[in-house]
């Protein structure tokens, strides 16, 4: 399903990621941790073609895609920090998730707005639908993004730190929404995150870039600790 080999990335002098391989057969979950500065957000904008790498990804067995529309097929992306202008209904920027589904300057109907609903509900946010969207909360603007994320339907889906700003209820939702993601709809999920102990009941994988050969770890209560001891512990390296 996803296989990443001898993954180079990095700024100009500044390699962060080093012959990063791993191979996952079948969709999972993967907690991407490290401390700040890692190259945790790195990794996840070479996978997003913003950034250069050498190596392969290989998704389905197939080279991942650079045209943009062939990659928003492939993978759906949350980044870090996402900026809106102008003043839009929550509802209109969840339904743009729907884009790539639709032909140039077709316009959404009822069955894209009832997308709109059910996965508003999913994420207990339908009281959110007609809402300004720059009137948000930082939490409620983060919740809205992953709802536009989930009607991308992309088999891989890339977040970058999707519960920073969630209160614990919403947290422990979205970690148990993208489990579902792929027992229930085969997605192979990479997530960025500092909430390690939200990860103790889940099922997937750890990757943690502040070790210095990172590999993938089975998640399981022992492994969890263990990782969260060492990032609390180890004294952090100046790249
Ligand atoms: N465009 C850039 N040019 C040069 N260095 C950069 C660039 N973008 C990020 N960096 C540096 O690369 C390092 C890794 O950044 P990255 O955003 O991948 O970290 P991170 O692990 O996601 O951290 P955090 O947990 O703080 O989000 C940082 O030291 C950052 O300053």
């Amino acid at each position: 399903m996803l296989e990443i080999r001898e993954l180079v990335a990095g700024y100009a002098e500044r390699v962060l990621i080093r012959n990063l391989s791993f191979l996952v057969p079948s969709p999972t979950f993967i907690a991407i941790i490290g401390h700040n500065g890692s190259g945790k957000s790195t990794l996840l904008k070479a996978l997003t073609g913003q950034i250069p790498y050498k190596g392969q990804v290989l998704v389905q067995g197939q080279p991942l895609p650079t045209r943009t529309g062939a990659m928003a097929r492939t993978l759906s992306y949350l980044p870090q920090k996402n900026n809106v202008a102008f003043p839009i209904l929550a509802r209109e920027l969840v339904v743009m998730g729907l884009f790539r589904q639709k032909r140039l300057l077709e316009p959404y109907g009822a069955t894209d707005y009832q997308y709109v609903e059910d996965v508003l509900a999913q994420l207990h946010i339908s009281h959110l639908g007609n809402r300004t969207f720059t009137d948000l909360s930082g939490g409620e603007q983060q919740l809205v993004w992953l709802a536009q994320l989930m009607l991308q339907d992309a088999p891989l889906a890339l977040l970058d730190e999707p519960t920073q700003q969630l209160d614990v209820y919403h947290k422990k939702r979205v970690f148990d929404l993208m489990t579902s993601w792929v027992q229930e709809q085969q997605k192979t999920v990479l997530c960025i995150t500092h909430d390690l102990l939200n990860l103790l009941p889940l099922d997937g994988y750890i990757l943690n870039l502040s070790q210095p050969n990172p590999q993938l770890e089975k998640i399981s209560p022992e492994t969890v600790l263990a990782h969260q001891h060492y990032l609390e512990h180890k004294e952090v390296p100046v790249q």
